[in-house]
């Protein structure tokens, strides 16, 4: 394996030399190595520290390593105690050379499954980075965490709906592939952490969760409780979508009734389920990693957690073009219609999903009348 040097953040990492005719994708290396994933790191960087200021002496496993990149930033840049697993021994050779790279003596390298090394032992805080999808890592992850889980899915895919039968078969949930579909793959991804972690009577709390181009992230604080753990669930439920005409409800509760035709044009509507309704993200702990985030350089990190900070924190976001499209009309830019909803008392705010995008308290109708309203005044001008 051809490697080189790079640095990340503050850390000295020797990766594979990605070549595009023989290593691409990073998969293909004979240990991954993906440089795009740097503000998923940097993010995650962020987030521990901020979360380690209550207790610097927590303990964080890096369960599926790689080269180790992810487990040495973590014991480099945030000082914590880390463990940094692969069953692959390529890899776990890289790791071992990583962590003498940096003179680090916080670091531990083990050569382990990623299941076993969880059920043997236990950490505050738990990362998961696989090839796909964490549900295979779900369990033990949930028996093993303390503090937070921090879980990374590429299979976006089966999430959003676009591969139903596997989603179904990895999640226990039904996705719908709307045009809201990111948001419907991080909601049933954190319902699948929250049920996994109530079958072990902890609770979770989201204090991040965000969709990239090719992956979703969510952090999540976990408590030990069972009482937490039954209110937690209370987060999950059922949402009917229309094709006709994208309308939306939704109804917390796994054992739920919802109307089988559309309220606003009756036509038959689709449902998906169980999954999170509850609240994506903790405005102030994403302060923090905002804060955390500009002290370190950390620029395109900062500017995702400030959007997910700032997004009104309900599902489903709606997508500006795809309303245009259906009323036949020109779209002005996301912010006029957002100020325009505001201004007619609603709740409004672009996400962090895409930059068509928006969410809003106000229903498909009331909606489609002020974006009418707005490519009227346009026309005017
Ligand atoms: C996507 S890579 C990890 C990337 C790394 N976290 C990073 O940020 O660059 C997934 C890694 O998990 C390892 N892996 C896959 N299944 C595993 C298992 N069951 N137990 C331990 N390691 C596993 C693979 O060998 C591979 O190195
Ligand atoms: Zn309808």
């Amino acid at each position: 394996m051809l490697t080189q040097i790079i640095t990340e953040g503050t850390t000295r990492v020797e990766v594979p030399v990605l070549d595009e005719r023989s290593t691409f994708p990073p998969s293909a290396a004979a240990v991954f190595y993906n440089p795009a994933m740097r503000i998923n790191r940097d993010v995650s960087v962020a987030v521990i520290a901020c979360f380690a200021k209550a207790n610097p002496d927590y303990t964080y496993l890096d369960a599926l390593s790689a080269s180790g990149i992810r487990g040495l930033r973590i014991a480099k840049e945030v000082g914590l105690s880390t463990t940094m697993s692969d069953w692959d021994e390529t890899a776990f050779t890289l790791i071992k050379k990583n962590i003498a790279l940096n003179n680090l003596s916080n670091c531990t390298a083990i050569k382990r499954n990623a299941n076993v090394a969880m059920l043997d032992s236990s950490f505050d805080i738990i990362d998961l980075d696989p090839f796909g999808s964490p549900a295979p890592f779900l369990d033990a992850a949930s028996l093993s965490t303390k503090r937070l889980l921090c879980i990374t899915a590429t299979d976006t895919a089966p999430l959003c709906g676009a591969h139903k039968k596997a989603g179904i078969r990895r999640y226990a949930a039904v996705p719908l592939k709307t045009e809201y579909y990111p948001e419907m793959g991080v909601r049933v991804l954190i319902g699948a952490i929250a049920r996994t972690l109530a079958k072990y009577d902890k609770a979770m709390f989201p204090l991040l969760s965000y969709a990239s181009q090719h992956y979703f992230r969510v952090f999540a604080a976990v408590k030990k409780s069972v009482e937490a753990a039954d209110d937690c669930l209370k987060n999950m439920g059922f949402l009917s979508h229309c094709f006709n005409c994208g309308a939306r409800e939704w109804r917390y509760g796994l054992a739920v009734h919802i109307e089988e035709k559309c309220p606003l044009c009756g036509h038959t509507t689709s449902l998906a389920g169980p999954l999170w309704l509850g609240r994506l993200h903790d405005r102030n702990f994403c302060d923090g990693v905002i804060l955390e985030s500009r002290e370190r350089g950390f620029r395109e990190g900062e500017k995702l957690v400030t959007a997910c900070r700032d997004e009104l924190d309900i599902p489903m976001h709606y997508d500006y073009h795809k309303i245009c499209k259906s009323l036949g009309i020109t779209a002005m830019p996301t912010d006029e219609l957002v100020l325009a909803l505001r201004e007619r008392g609603f709740q409004a705010s672009r996400t962090h999903f895409s930059g068509v995008s928006f969410k809003t308290d106000a229903g498909m109708e009331e909606i489609k009348s002020v974006v009418m309203e707005l490519a009227k005044a346009a026309r005017f001008e």
